[in-house]
């Protein structure tokens, strides 16, 4: 990780750079991949999971007994930690459930809002080099609790043509019943399109990686509906002399290691720091199974030192990161100024992993800057709001005359014989 001591703020947007494909760069391909989903269905599914993952399942769907089977592949000690999680996860969400919001806004005039479900929800598991089955939780719950009707998942096969038995077991676990074997841009596809075998949805949920990121925005050209980009992982962690370079490190791999085209960032206020940071993330790598992946998102990750707090701010809002680790005395003042970012950790005490797993917050959160315009997965994701209105004979008696006003100064005036009509027939009923 290369250091940058106090950069100039013109450098600023090459040191923040991303390092994944940019969406001009993916988008053709997409388009060539649906354009052939809508007129092939499963066999194109078929066939780009051949080419991409070099395996032709038998069936998309996954059976009921796969799904049942799932179970006696996976060790109790796991079954406990998903059953944990599964409780701080349900508990949180089921926490972000609100009331209606119901108000007379004048005499007369009552005006509420209601959530309802999304009917049909499609959530995207990643699996090309991990099986991201905490994914499956962090998704399938909300949903459940939201009300959702339908709730299907897609992720890539292995190459024996199988889902892992951890992917499933937390399908289960969360009554999702349709699963698919298919990933990639194709799985976004056949959920946008429908196929034979799949049924299209309404919403297509989930994280992965930059082709999947780059067809889910593409796929809202097309009706579909996404929760956000949430693409390959990144962390920024800031942190003064109280922050522990081995700590430090540790996260810091923790999100290198999801794929070469992650990228974390450590900005601190000195140098020593710096460099200890940067030792002991070399010291740690080496440790790790996944070196490889991890060693190629570290080649583009930075670490920054600003010793003005103000400074330090503006580079944390600019990146606008999908995780924030902040260890500072100066906790309030950046959590006061901070503007953007996906979900964040606070002290030495809240490695990333833990939100990542079984804190209860959700892990599908905003990368690539857009954590400036997008939330990360929560309960209203999976809903819809709709407003409702009553108006008493009192209400449009005295609002009717203001709405009439503004239709005709908008020179529409059907709108507001709509209203001429119903004060007229009030006016005849009181003489
Ligand atoms: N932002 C978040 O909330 C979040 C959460 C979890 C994981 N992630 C990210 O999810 C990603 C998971 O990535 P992954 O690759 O392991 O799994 P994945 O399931 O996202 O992608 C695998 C699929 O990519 C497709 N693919 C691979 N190379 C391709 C190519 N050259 N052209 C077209 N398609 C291709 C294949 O169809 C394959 O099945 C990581 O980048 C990780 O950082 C993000
Ligand atoms: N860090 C990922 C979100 O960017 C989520 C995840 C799943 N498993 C491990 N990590
Ligand atoms: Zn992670």
């Amino acid at each position: 990780m290369k250091i940058y001591i106090e950069p100039n703020r013109k450098k600023w947007q090459d040191i923040l750079r991303r390092p994944s494909q940019s969406y001009d760069e993916i988008e053709p391909t997409v388009l060539e991949i649906f354009s052939e989903i809508k007129q092939k269905g499963d066999q194109a599914l078929l066939r780009y999971t051949q080419l991409f993952d070099g395996v032709r399942p038998k069936e998309l769907r996954v059976t009921e007994d796969e799904l049942a089977e799932a179970s006696s592949n996976i060790e109790p000690e796991l079954k406990q930690a998903m059953q944990v999680a599964l409780e701080n996860i349900q508990a949180f969400h089921q926490a972000q459930k609100s009331d209606p919001v119901l108000m007379e806004t004048s005499p007369g005039v009552s005006c509420w809002q209601e959530k309802r479900p999304i009917e049909q929800v499609g959530l995207y598991i990643p699996g090309g080099t991990a099986p991201l089955f905490s994914t499956v939780l962090m998704l399938a719950i909300p949903a459940r609790i939201a009300g959702c009707d339908r709730v299907i998942i897609c992720s890539p096969p292995d190459k024996e043509g199988k889902i892992h038995p951890a992917v499933l077991y937390a399908a289960k676990l969360c009554g999702v019943q349709e699963v698919y074997k298919v990933g990639g841009i194709q799985a976004i596809g056949a959920m946008t399109f429908g196929t034979e075998s799949i049924g299209a949805v309404d919403k297509i949920f989930g994280p992965g990686n930059q082709f999947v990121t780059v067809a889910k925005q593409v796929a809202t050209r097309f009706k579909v509906a996404i929760d956000m980009p949430a693409g390959p992982s990144e962390l920024l962690v800031y942190a003064d002399s109280t922050g522990v370079p081995d700590f430090i490190a540790s996260d810091l791999l923790s999100q290198a290691e999801h794929g070469p085209d992650s990228q974390v960032i450590l900005v601190c206020d000195s140098e020593e720091l710096a460099k200890a940071s940067q030792d002991a993330v070399c010291q740690q790598l080496n440790d790790l199974p996944r070196k490889s992946i991890a060693q190629k998102a570290i080649d583009n990750s930075r670490i920054v030192v600003l010793q003005d707090k103000l400074q330090a701010l503006e580079m944390i809002n600019t990146y606008g990161p999908e995780h924030f680790i902040l260890v500072s005395e100066e906790e309030e003042f950046f959590l006061q100024g901070l503007k953007s970012a996906g979900s964040v950790f606070l002290g030495n005490y809240s490695p990333e992993s833990v939100g990542d797993y079984a804190s209860g917050t959700n892990h599908t959160l905003p990368t690539n800057g857009y954590a400036r315009q997008y939330s990360g997965v929560n309960l209203d994701s999976f809903c819809k709001s709709i407003t409702f209105q009553k108006l008493t004979a009192e209400g449009i008696s005295s609002l009717g005359p203001y709405v009439e006003t503004m239709a005709q100064a908008e020179g529409l005036w059907g709108h507001s014989k709509a209203v001429s009509l119903r004060l007229e027939s009030l006016k005849r009923k009181s003489v």
